[in-house]
């Protein structure tokens, strides 16, 4: 991470998020104050059915915000022209992809969409953008092949490629661990970590992998039944951030190993 007067990416003051469900309101979380640098890996986690999605959705305008207000890169989120938002952020959902029947290759180059002219042409430039995103997520051996043909993993990385290549200051992805092998779990994990380095983008992701998330994240958030609690992962565990995360009779989090541990 850049740590001389990095720019702030994203900002929230007073976020409150949530559904209207008939006439009532449910308030998923309250007072949500962040402030996400360029540059930073960010993993949010926190138990089943918190708030994680919901708190992605909304800062990625899926969904509207109950109250306050969203930042990205100083400008409210809710101003800005679908056009323009999608050259500052890019959302990976596994689920999202409309047709599967397109090519890898075609997948990646979908990226470049809010670059190119009415009819999709791609310039020199979003070439070169589609091949550097393929290379540096080694799916060279993939771009061929039709999308309903790869596994999780593979299609997880074709994805992660896509926002690459649309080369937005912010990224947000949604559990893209998701069904990966042990391996390929702390692969993705390091790629997003190496981008947000090498690149200075900032990553936000939600993860259910509390340990590697730990080792590798800048900062994380962890959203718990009281609220948020947000920081370097180091500062996090000192402040048993993780140990209020679950119901201790089961499991306990082990804070010198940073994993949970079995209840024997
Ligand atoms: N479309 C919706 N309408 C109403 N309530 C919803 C909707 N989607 C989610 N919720 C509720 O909002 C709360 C937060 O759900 P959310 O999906 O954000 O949790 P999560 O932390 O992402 O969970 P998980 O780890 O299981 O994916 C839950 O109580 C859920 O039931």
């Amino acid at each position: 991470m850049n740590t001389e007067n990095p720019n702030i990416v994203l900002k929230t003051e007073d976020l409150s998020i949530g559904y209207h469900i008939k006439k009532k309101l449910n308030v998923v979380a309250a007072d949500i104050n962040l402030k996400l640098y360029e540059g930073e890996l960010v993993g949010l986690v926190g138990a089943n059915g918190i708030g994680k999605s919901t708190l992605l959705r909304t800062l990625s305008r899926v969904q509207p915000a109950l109250h306050g207000s969203v930042y990205l890169s100083d400008k409210k989120l809710n101003t800005y022209k679908p056009v323009e938002l999608a050259a500052q952020l890019s959302i990976v959902l596994t689920e999202q992809i409309a047709s599967k029947n397109i090519t890898v290759q075609e997948l990646v180059a979908l990226g470049r969409q809010p670059y190119t002219n009415w009819v999709g042409k791609m310039a020199e430039e979003d070439v070169e953008k589609v091949r550097k995103a393929i290379e540096v997520t080694h799916i060279e051996g993939l771009i061929s092949r039709r999308c309903f043909e790869l596994s999780d993993g593979q299609l997880q990385k074709v994805l992660i490629a896509r926002a690459i290549a649309q080369d937005t200051p912010f990224i947000m992805l949604d559990e893209p661990t998701t069904h990966l092998d042990v391996y390929h779990k702390a692969y993705i994990l390091k790629l997003l970590k190496r981008l947000a380095f090498e690149t200075k983008k900032t990553i936000l992701f939600s993860t259910h992998e509390i340990d590697f998330a730990i080792q590798l994240c800048d900062k994380m958030i962890v959203m718990n039944e009281d609220g948020f609690e947000f920081g370097r992962p180091k500062e996090l565990v000192q402040c048993r951030a993780f140990s209020s995360l679950f119901p201790e009779d089961l499991i306990l989090f082990d804070s010198k190993s940073g994993r949970y541990k079995v209840r024997n």
